[in-house]
């Protein structure tokens, strides 16, 4: 599957927050979404997650075209956003099960399972709110997952959370786009985190500080 994007521009009143951008990503990919505060990276999950729209350009995923095809594309994405959103006085287990209800397709309860624990998150049994930030971040994803979405959109997976959880979920999202070929895009500030586990970036808001890091650091850069 492939995510095409097509010199797509979004502003809010008068700000341009993105300026045809465009590149392509592949099933199994990991790609970085960099740039300063405020340069753009949520307003461009928000459009992939269908949230919200581009004023202009196209986006098309596999054979699915957005401002089209809505409803085939919420099936096939996976949005995790900034703020955490659970059911604070529910059990990792009631959360879940909660989600699977809302979602398209029907979960056992041993698969619900084994998503959480896949992200080393074992704490089945236990009340949302005795979680640390980390591993409220872990049931966030693993919700997200419940429907198998091909594509996953994570905005900033990993701020403010102790490094042994960061590299969790480093790894889990290395694992899940290389075996279950997801493709995955993330925003981070963290420069080494986005080199250790993307395959690519996309630079937004044409600043040149972030295009030296990325280069001083090789990385692959497919938009700016
Ligand atoms: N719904 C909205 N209405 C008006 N302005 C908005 C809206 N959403 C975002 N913006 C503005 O668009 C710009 C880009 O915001 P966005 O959240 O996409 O940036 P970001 O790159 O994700 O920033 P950060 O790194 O701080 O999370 C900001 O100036 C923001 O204030």
């Amino acid at each position: 599957m492939q995510l095409e994007i097509n010199n797509v521009s979004k502003s809010f009143g008068k700000k341009k927050v993105l300026e045809n951008l465009s590149f392509e990503v592949n099933s199994g990919e990991i790609i970085g979404l960099v740039g300063e505060n405020g340069a753009g990276k949520s307003s461009l999950l928000h459009i992939l997650a269908t949230i919200s729209k581009a004023d202009s350009g196209s986006i098309r995923l596999g054979k699915w075209i957005y401002g089209k095809n809505r409803k085939q594309l919420r099936r096939m994405v996976g949005f995790v956003p900034q703020d955490i959103a659970l059911w604070e006085d529910m059990s990792v287990e009631e959360n879940m099960l909660f989600f699977e209800k809302l979602s398209w397709i029907n979960r056992s309860k041993i698969e619900l399972k084994q998503l959480c624990e896949d992200m080393e998150l074992l704490k089945w049994k236990e009340s949302v709110h005795t979680l640390s930030g980390g591993m409220k971040r872990k049931l966030n994803m693993a919700i997200s997952l419940i429907h198998n979405p091909g594509l996953l959109l994570l905005d900033e997976p990993t701020v403010g959370i102790d490094l042994r959880s960061k590299k969790e979920i480093a790894e889990y999202l290395k694992q899940t786009a290389q075996v279950d070929n997801k493709m995955i895009m993330y925003t981070s500030h963290d420069m080494d985190e986005i080199q250790s586990i993307c395959d690519a970036v996309v630079c937004i808001g044409n600043d040149p500080f972030y295009e030296n890091l990325l280069r001083e650091a090789n990385m692959k850069i497919i938009s700016i």
